[in-house]
């Protein structure tokens, strides 16, 4: 049982015993946590601990080795995971012919709106005012990353897994980061974070979540 257990309100997210394994080498867990609406959890460990490898797992892109993942105390279903779960990997997950406001709006498509925001507002809430129509490809690694996150400010998602958000990022970008995190709590959603820095979430103090290389 996990302490606080029976007085605990639903989790947003909740991982019993979850383990992943590559050609029968364990890559982490079993992990036990709990991630509840409002909260912002950093998820810590060294170069190869399984960080990136558990954000897959919670996102559906994985299977888990072992174990249990529940969101809002249901079993993960493609359906359930596409609205409720975004993820920002390493990679922007972009078209490049595409503009950020094409990009963002086939997003949309897939994945939903959030009320009260549109693609320009988003666009222009992380800085990239006028580059709405500019094709991807021309925009900087930094530029890219601010697209991605102009479509995790549209898309209703309440679980944010994050990696690395802050990659690529100027100072202005990383505060941008933490503003958009902490929006993400107040609003009752969640957020999984990795992060190598320092600067990471730096709103309160955070829960860590620590990995360690297993093999
Ligand atoms: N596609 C893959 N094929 C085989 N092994 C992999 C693959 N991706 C990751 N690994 C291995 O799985 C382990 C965990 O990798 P993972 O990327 O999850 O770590 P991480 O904590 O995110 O690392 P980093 O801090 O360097 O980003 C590592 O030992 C890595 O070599």
């Amino acid at each position: 049982m996990i302490a606080g257990e029976s007085n605990d309100p639903m989790p947003l997210l909740e991982a019993r015993d979850l383990s992943y394994s590559r050609n029968d080498e364990p890559v982490f867990g079993p992990l036990d946590f709990r991630l509840h609406a409002g909260e912002v959890v950093l998820i810590e460990g060294d170069n190869g601990s399984g960080k990136t490898t558990l954000l897959r797992v919670l996102s559906g892109l994985l299977a888990p080795g072992g174990g249990s993942v529940r969101l809002n105390g249901e079993n993960l279903t493609v359906a359930r995971l596409s609205h409720q779960v975004a993820l920002l990997g390493h990679q922007p997950g972009l078209k490049a012919d595409l503009t950020p406001l094409e990009n963002l709006n086939f997003a949309i498509g897939v994945f939903g709106l959030r009320a009260g925001i549109t693609p320009h507002l988003a666009l222009s809430s992380v800085g990239l005012e006028g580059y709405e129509d500019v094709p991807t490809r021309q925009l900087s690694a930094g530029q890219k990353k601010r697209v991605s996150l102009a479509r995790l400010l549209l898309v209703p998602a309440a679980l944010w897994l994050l990696d690395e958000p802050y990659a690529n990022l100027d100072r202005e970008g990383i505060d941008l980061v933490n503003r958009l995190l902490d929006a993400q709590a107040r609003r009752g959603g969640a957020a999984l974070v990795t992060s190598h820095g320092a600067y990471a979430f730096t709103s309160g103090s955070p829960r860590r979540l620590p990995l360690r290389a297993t093999a």
